[in-house]
């Protein structure tokens, strides 16, 4: 199927930047959320983001101008659908959020849009349902900073088409990605699994007493070349994130195994979420570097 129109629906971190990938990429997009002023931080931030690209000599300012023209925002979720051959929501990760999002879609979009979630933790089975065209209906999993990371998981629930997989799997690449096919729902589908299998084993060895964890930072990236340790990276994520990711996983597979580590509680709840307090695992100063 061939793309033209993209809509991303949502215009924070992620979307915001989603959407830019694709105007860089060619696409016709619009992104859309429900208030004002995310949308005008969004266009901001996209706008700034370009010139620091033409400031630094990457890109060129008529291929940035280019990118800012095929742009366009909007707080109609009907306008932004009304044209479009692809969505890709981003928005707030609430269950009843998407669905009433994707039963919107369903309703504006042409009846040939395939219609995606960026969702980390909700498989599209539990939206696709809200929609007539659950074959459409995929997970398109970009990872943060959108812009710049190159895998995007993209995960079939038991209902999707082979031609929504191919044509989500070519845009990815379009859009300069090296997407992942995931053939079956799992949590955390496969990359945050394996991030959270280190990340688990690092709590071990921490809580055991076995090393620091500046040190099993330090051995994570010089040992295995991993840019940033996993305290580092819990960090830099937000320890609350981890913390509540764990709780939806748990939540949906009613294993202890899969809730916070006790270490991981104790900050959550003295409200150390790392980066975004100043302190977490290390403690950061103002231009945000770890201070110890
Ligand atoms: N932040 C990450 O690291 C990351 C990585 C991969 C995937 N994701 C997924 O991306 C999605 C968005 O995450 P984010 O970090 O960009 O969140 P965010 O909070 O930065 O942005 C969400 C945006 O959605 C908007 N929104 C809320 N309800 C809406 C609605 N009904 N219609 C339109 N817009 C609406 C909000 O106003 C906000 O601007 C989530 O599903 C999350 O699981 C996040």
């Amino acid at each position: 199927m061939h793309i033209n129109n993209i809509l991303v629906v949502g215009s924070g971190a992620m979307g915001s930047q989603i959407g830019l990938a694709a105007s860089l990429a060619g696409y016709a997009t619009t992104i859309h959320d429900i208030a004002a002023e995310p949308l005008a931080a969004a266009r901001e931030q996209i706008a700034s983001r370009l010139d620091s690209s033409v400031a630094k000599g990457r890109l060129s300012r008529p291929d940035a101008d280019a990118a800012l023209a095929r742009l366009s925002f909007t707080t109609s979720l009907e306008e932004g659908a009304a044209g479009a051959d692809l969505v890709i929501e981003a928005a707030t990760e609430r269950l009843d959020v998407k669905r009433a999002i994707f039963a919107a879609l369903d309703a504006a979009a042409p009846p040939h849009a395939i219609l995606a979630t960026n969702s980390s933790t909700l498989g599209s089975s539990k939206v696709a349902g809200s929609t007539s065209r659950p074959g459409k209906v995929c997970n398109m999993h970009f990872f943060n900073p959108a812009l710049v990371m190159k895998c995007v998981e993209v995960v079939r629930h038991p209902g999707t088409s082979q031609e929504t997989v191919d044509t989500v799997m070519e845009l990815a690449r379009r859009l300069g990605k090296a997407p992942v096919l995931i053939n079956h729902e799992i949590p955390g589908f496969v990359a945050n699994r394996l991030m959270g299998a280190i990340r688990d084993e690092a709590l071990r060895l921490y809580a055991e007493g076995i090393a620091t964890f500046e040190d099993i930072d330090t051995a994570a990236k010089t040992a295995l070349g991993h840019p940033m340790g996993p305290f580092e990276l819990m960090d830099l994520v937000g320890l609350d994130v981890s913390y509540l990711i764990r709780h939806a996983t748990f939540a949906e597979t009613g294993d202890p195994a899969d809730l916070p580590h006790p270490a991981l509680t104790e900050m959550y709840e003295r409200g150390d979420y790392g980066r975004k307090t100043g302190k977490g695992w290390y403690r950061y100063g103002e231009a945000a570097t770890a201070v110890k």
